[in-house]
């Protein structure tokens, strides 16, 4: 199967933790691209979603799916995600589309994280994927240098400006060890907007797309 048969599979088998008059959070990507595609097609009536990007709410729209405001809603039972990496206790890298800022305020909203990925995302360690960091434009270079320190490359992502008017730094040579210490680390050095390790709002689920199936991870 193709990369992009197996994001079809886990975007199909994802419409499986919708309930029907529920409101779903749906993040950006093109795995979650096949999951609207799938969703719209179930013909499930939703109360609506709470999208994580200018691009998802777009989608969903043209299919005729309800866009809520984040802010009009206290919680959601599922947030249905994509991610650059997985490793084996559900920790993420995300960010690689940029939207990683709206992406983890909304699965903060959630019960439960449902990760779509096709399985050349398993890793055993994060970092092999370039992470991405939203930062404030005037703080990257800075940002930069705190990573030169920790012995990584970080690179201002070219031509790229964030749903929130912010810049993406892509860092390379990392061994993220410790997601959740990392995480903690990172998010407080300022002019940081996100980091783009998912530790805190680490998957509950990951629904991986094989040459075998779907197969279901559980954290
Ligand atoms: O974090 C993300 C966007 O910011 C995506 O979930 C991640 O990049 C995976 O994308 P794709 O499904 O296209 O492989």
């Amino acid at each position: 199967m193709t990369q992009d048969e197996l994001k079809a599979l886990v975007g199909q088998a994802a419409v499986q933790y919708v309930t029907p008059d529920s409101i779903v959070g749906v993040g950006t990507g093109s795995t979650v691209d096949k999951f609207i595609d799938a969703l719209a097609a179930s013909q499930i009536r939703l109360r609506g979603a709470v999208s994580s990007s200018v691009r998802s709410t777009e989608r969903m729209k043209a299919l005729g799916i309800p866009v809520l405001d984040a802010s009009e809603v206290e919680s959601l039972q599922v947030y249905i995600d994509g991610a650059d990496e997985i490793d084996h206790q559900g920790h993420m890298v995300k960010g690689g589309g940029a939207a990683l800022t709206r992406e983890k305020i909304v699965a903060d909203l959630a019960e439960r994280f449902i990760c779509i990925a096709d399985e050349s995302k398993l890793v055993d360690t994060l970092g092999r994927f370039p992470l991405p960091v939203e930062v404030i434009p005037m703080a990257a270079a800075q940002i930069a240098r705190r990573f030169k320190a920790m012995g990584a490359q970080a690179t201002l992502r070219e031509g790229c400006v964030t749903d929130n008017s912010c810049h993406i730094l892509d860092v390379r040579g990392l061994s993220i060890t410790d997601p959740a210490a990392f995480e903690a680390e990172v998010t407080q050095w300022p002019g940081v907007v996100t980091v783009g390790v998912f530790a805190r709002n680490k998957a509950s689920v990951c629904l991986l797309g094989t040459s075998a199936g779907v197969k279901t991870l559980t954290f």
